[in-house]
């Protein structure tokens, strides 16, 4: 499945920046091929992108007129999709910070590998039907599921404050009896 035109493998060695990690004990995962990468590296620097970005007046001189009119209308699209994914990432990412809190005060593991494999296929179902690669839809959220675990791993640890008080910590058990454990906050 290697793909000639990515480069070489990687070293052995720690994974490389944008490699999906594998877990630790809690949930393992398998280590990733070189196929698996999300490269996180920034993209060079370019010009206005709200223009025909990435493209300098002189390499559009011999280009038609309607041509640039088509590639223009067609990246303003790309980059309202982009900024709906970006707004979309971060309200999921907000819904699972609470999870990670939920989690951490009820003890709970930051990992769920059978509601994870619920979600993959799911996805890949309708990755199929929207006419995107299942296997790229796969990738893509188990990028985010690591990115989301390894918060809940951190929020795991950290010590509870007096908003959020856990529920094994003294000032946890100040609610009134019948506050579920919920209503402690
Ligand atoms: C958000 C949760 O925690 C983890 C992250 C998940 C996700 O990002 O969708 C799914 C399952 C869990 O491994 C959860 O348990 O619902």
């Amino acid at each position: 499945m290697a793909r000639p035109t990515r480069g070489p493998l990687p070293p052995p060695g720690p994974p490389a920046p944008g490699t999906i990690r594998p877990r630790g004990p809690s949930h393992p995962r398998p280590v990733p091929s070189a196929d698996d990468r999300i490269p996180n590296t920034p993209a060079p620097p370019r010009g206005d992108p709200s223009k025909l970005a990435d493209m300098s007046t002189s390499d559009m001189r011999d280009i038609d007129d309607t041509v640039v009119a088509e590639l223009t209308r067609l990246r303003e699209s790309i980059d309202n999709i982009d900024a709906a994914v970006v707004h979309m990432l971060a309200e999921r990412f907000k819904c699972t910070q609470q999870v990670g809190l939920l989690k951490a005060r009820h003890q709970l593991p930051p990992a769920d590998p059978a509601r994870e494999a619920r979600q993959i296929a799911r996805l890949r179902q309708l990755a199929e039907t929207a006419n995107l690669d299942p296997a790229f839809a796969e990738k893509l959220l188990n990028f985010i599921i690591a990115e989301v675990i390894r918060h809940h791993e951190r929020i795991a640890v950290e010590p509870r404050t007096a908003d959020d008080p856990g529920t094994d910590d003294p000032r946890g058990t100040t609610g009134s009896a019948e506050d579920g454990p919920e209503d402690r906050r």
